[in-house]
Parts: C-alpha cells; sequence; structure tokens
C-alpha cells in the first residue's frame, strides 16, 4: 500500500505542530510520500509564511532594504529547528534566497522558497529523501502546469524511492524558471504525487476534520460530510469551500484514488472520503453549501433580443476582449444577466461596457455591485423534490432578497445570488431548513 500525505500550513506552523505530524507518519508505514506546505498560522491574527515572502520580496522589487524581514522568516524556521532538536542550519539557503530576491528571480520564486524550506526541515526530521519539486513538476512557460510531463519525470524519479518529501506549491519550467500554482496549490502538489506514484489513498491533512456542510467560520459546528463525489466537491471548492483548492480532484480523478480529509489535531476522527461513486446515501439532501462575495452583475435588456441571433456571444466577446471570465449567465425573452468578479471587472468596467454598447446597442445596460454566490450542492438533489422551492421559502423567511438563481443542467447544485450584506444569513437559512431541521 502506498499513501501520500500532505499537511496544510495550519499542521506546520510550529515544532508542537511537526510532532503530531510526525506521530501521524509513523503510526501507518504506507505513509510514504510527505507533501508539506509551508509554515501556516500558529494563531489567529499571525502571518502566514507564504505572505511574508510575498511582502519581502515586494520591498527587494522596490529596492528597499528587505533584510529584517527576510531575518523575520528565517526566525521562523529556527524557532521550528531549534523546537524539534534537529542540528540542521538554513544559512546557505537563506544567503541563496537573498542574493535572489536582490536579482529579482520573481514573485513565484520568492513565494516557492516557503514549501522548499519547510521540506528541507520535514525530510530531515523524519529520515525521508528530500525530492525538489523543481526537479519533478513541470510548468509550460505561459505558467500553466504540465501534467503530461510531469507525471512521466515523477513517476520516474520516484520509482526507486521508498520515502520521499516533495514539497508542495510549486515546480518549474524546463529552463529551471520557478513557477506555483495559485494560493492553497500544495493540495494540487499532493494529488500530483499521488497519481505519479499510483498511490491507493491522498490523506489531506488539515485543521479540521474534513469537509463540513458549511464553512465553519459561518456556521458554529457544523455537520462533517463523511462522504462526497468529486464532482460535489469540485462545485463547493470552486464556491469558496477552501479546505482543499479547486483544482486538486483531477490528477487523482483520472487514476480513481479516493482523499481523505483528515484532522492533524485530532486524527482518530474519520473525517471526509472523496470518491467517484459511492452508494452511500447522503444524510441529507444536501451535501454541501458554499458562497463567495464580490461579484458584480451586468444587466442587459433589449426588445426582441431572443430573435437576435448572435446576441449572446457578442455580449460575451466584450467580456473576452478585456480578459474578464464570466461566473454565469442567467437569462430572460428580453434579458440576459452576465455576473462576473468585481475585482476583475472594475478597473475595466468602462471599456467592456462602451464594448457592448458598441456591440449589441442594448436599450437598458445596468450594473449591480455587491452581489454575493450561494452554491447548494448534492447528488440527492436530484431525486428530492421541491430543493429549489425550500431554499426560496427558507431565504424568503429570512427576509433574504434573492437577486438571481442559476442551476446547472447536472441538477447537482443550485446557485443564488444575493447581497453580499445578507450572505452569512443567508447560508444560516439555507443550513437550518436542510441541517438543522432534519437533526
Ligand atoms: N466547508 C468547509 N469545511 C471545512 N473547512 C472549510 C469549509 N469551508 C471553508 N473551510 C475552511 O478551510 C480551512 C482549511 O483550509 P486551509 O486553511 O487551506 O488549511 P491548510 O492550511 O491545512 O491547507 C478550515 O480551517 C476552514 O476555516
Ligand atoms: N503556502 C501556499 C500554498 C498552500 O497550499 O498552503 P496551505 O496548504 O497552507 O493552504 C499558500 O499559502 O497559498
Amino acid at each position: 500500500m502506498k499513501k501520500v500525505v500532505k499537511f496544510g500550513g495550519s499542521s506546520l506552523a510550529s515544532a508542537e505542530q511537526f510532532t503530531k505530524v510526525k506521530d501521524i507518519i509513523c503510526s501507518d508505514i504506507d505513509r510514504r510520500y510527505v507533501v508539506p506546505s509551508a509554515p501556516g498560522k500558529r494563531f489567529s491574527g499571525d502571518t502566514k509564511v507564504t505572505d511574508m515572502l510575498y511582502t519581502c520580496y515586494a520591498a527587494a522589487e522596490q529596492d528597499e532594504d528587505f533584510s529584517d524581514k527576510l531575518a523575520k522568516i528565517q526566525a521562523r524556521y529556527n524557532e521550528i529547528i531549534n523546537g524539534l532538536g534537529l542540528t540542521l542550519s538554513l544559512d546557505t539557503q537563506f544567503e541563496e534566497i537573498a542574493s535572489k530576491f536582490a536579482a529579482k528571480a520573481g514573485k513565484e520564486y520568492a513565494a516557492s522558497r516557503g514549501e522548499y524550506l519547510n521540506g528541507i526541515i520535514m525530510a530531515n526530521y523524519l529520515g525521508y529523501e528530500f525530492v525538489d519539486a523543481a526537479e519533478v513538476i513541470r510548468f509550460n512557460h505561459d505558467g500553466s502546469f504540465n501534467a503530461a510531463v510531469t507525471n512521466k519525470i515523477m513517476s520516474k524519479r520516484l520509482e526507486k524511492v521508498e520515502r520521499a518529501v516533495i514539497p508542495g506549491f510549486f515546480g518549474a519550467e524546463e529552463d529551471g524558471t520557478i513557477r506555483t500554482f495559485s494560493r492553497g496549490g500544495s493540495d494540487i502538489t499532493g494529488s500530483i504525487v499521488a497519481r505519479a506514484v499510483n498511490a491507493n489513498l491522498y490523506e489531506n491533512w488539515t485543521d479540521v476534520s474534513g469537509c463540513m456542510v458549511a464553512d465553519p467560520r459561518i456556521i458554529r459546528n457544523p455537520e462533517p460530510i463523511t462522504t462526497i463525489t468529486y464532482k460535489e466537491l469540485r462545485e463547493l471548492s470552486y464556491m469558496g469551500a477552501s479546505v482543499l483548492h479547486e483544482d486538486a480532484i483531477f490528477p487523482v480523478r483520472q487514476a480513481g484514488i479516493p482523499i481523505n480529509i483528515k484532522n492533524t489535531n485530532s486524527p482518530e476522527d474519520r473525517g471526509t472520503m472523496i470518491v467517484e461513486k459511492t452508494c452511500h446515501v447522503p444524510k441529507y439532501t444536501i451535501t454541501g453549501i458554499a458562497g463567495k462575495k464580490d461579484f458584480v452583475a451586468i444587466n442587459i435588456e433589449k426588445d426582441m433580443m431572443n430573435a437576435e441571433i448572435g446576441f449572446g456571444r457578442k455580449v460575451l466577446e466584450a467580456f473576452e476582449k478585456y480578459g474578464i471570465s464570466f461566473e454565469h449567465m442567467p437569462s430572460g425573452v428580453d434579458t440576459m444577466t452576465v455576473i462576473v468578479h468585481q475585482s476583475e471587472f472594475e478597473e475595466k468596467e468602462q471599456k467592456v461596457l462602451t464594448e457592448i454598447k458598441h456591440l449589441v446597442h442594448p436599450d437598458v445596460l445596468d450594473l449591480e455591485p455587491d452581489i454575493a454566490l450561494i452554491a447548494i450542492v448534492g447528488r440527492g438533489m436530484r431525486e428530492a423534490r421541491g430543493t429549489a422551492g425550500r431554499i426560496f421559502s427558507a431565504l424568503a423567511h429570512a427576509k433574504v432578497n434573492v437577486k438571481m438563481i442559476d442551476q446547472g443542467s447536472s441538477e447537482i447544485n443550485i446557485i443564488v445570488g444575493v447581497k453580499n450584506s445578507e450572505f452569512e444569513t443567508a447560508i444560516k437559512a439555507i443550513y437550518d431548513i436542510f441541517v438543522v431541521s432534519q437533526l
């Protein structure tokens, strides 16, 4: 049996956390490939090492003195090394980092050092071989991940390595230029390693006992989800369930390797199993709820829009021209709404609006900012009647005004748009109707 174990930043924030991690790894001989993140927050209000690195590099890029900032980062690692009683020095690595920062080696190089250094400590602490992710994870020149080449190089490199530590979050282009995944990307590395070594299980260790029905920062002690499909989890993580990166399921899904989300601080808890298919009947009609704030709705109205062939394409062309991807596009006979991320749209809004006017000459063109989207996801929703009705009556009772509704054809999710300010109330109302009232 082979297991790949990824530990998130919260599991590796201090020497005390490292000790728990070693106990977990040593309690199962199958836990052979370890993917660490950079040290995360030790307490609420603390700063993740990745964020410290971004800030430090920003100073270097401005030709400011960054030595104090870098020294604080080194102190975080030294605290761990000393706390574990290791005879390891990262002085050489920090000298190299300082000179590369001065030479402006890039933001992605800077951020990647968090995982790189933590990987060195972890390998030393466990007595496992350190395999640099730059050697085995390949990115294309445009920054996209090259799955095929990576799988080839990595499976060959790890073929004869019994136990290894591979740092998460980064890889490199063929010429050695360091590239990173988006934030939270160590989850993706874990999945890539699991596929390359053909693991039986990918364990993702974090600070919660699995994926919960709703975000524990909004719902106090939410119900855990014991089993969820890749598809459902993808919907939830894309819509804000940050416990697993939204792209982390792809490599393991192809190989049919299940993911188990587990809690480093409570290892005996079952956590959540993420699988392709399951006969496990979900406890509730819905599997989970997740959401994100800060979208903007662009409402377009034009009489006889329905008869104008190519109308939708032209509208989307305006967004495409300025590199803005759309999230949803509910429509009526003579109306169409395009929902996009406010932060992406804001700086280009006038250009996009002018383009839409020019391309389709709408009667009305309106903007509605500060919209939150909430996804209600569940494989059980297909069979259940009246799910949408229950959602809307719960929201109406909570006096939440629904701005938009979208139901995917897969029937495993319903998306509702509400005001940012009503986001938490809406999630609580939906959680209550499907979970609390069923308990
Ligand atoms: N539905 C959810 N279930 C569990 N955790 C969630 C959910 N939605 C958001 N989270 C948040 O995800 C966090 C774990 O992810 P993350 O901070 O990336 O951990 P790590 O540092 O271990 O990678 C939890 O502490 C929790 O606040
Ligand atoms: N350290 C990186 C990558 C990562 O995956 O971290 P974590 O496992 O702590 O979410 C980040 O902060 O984005």
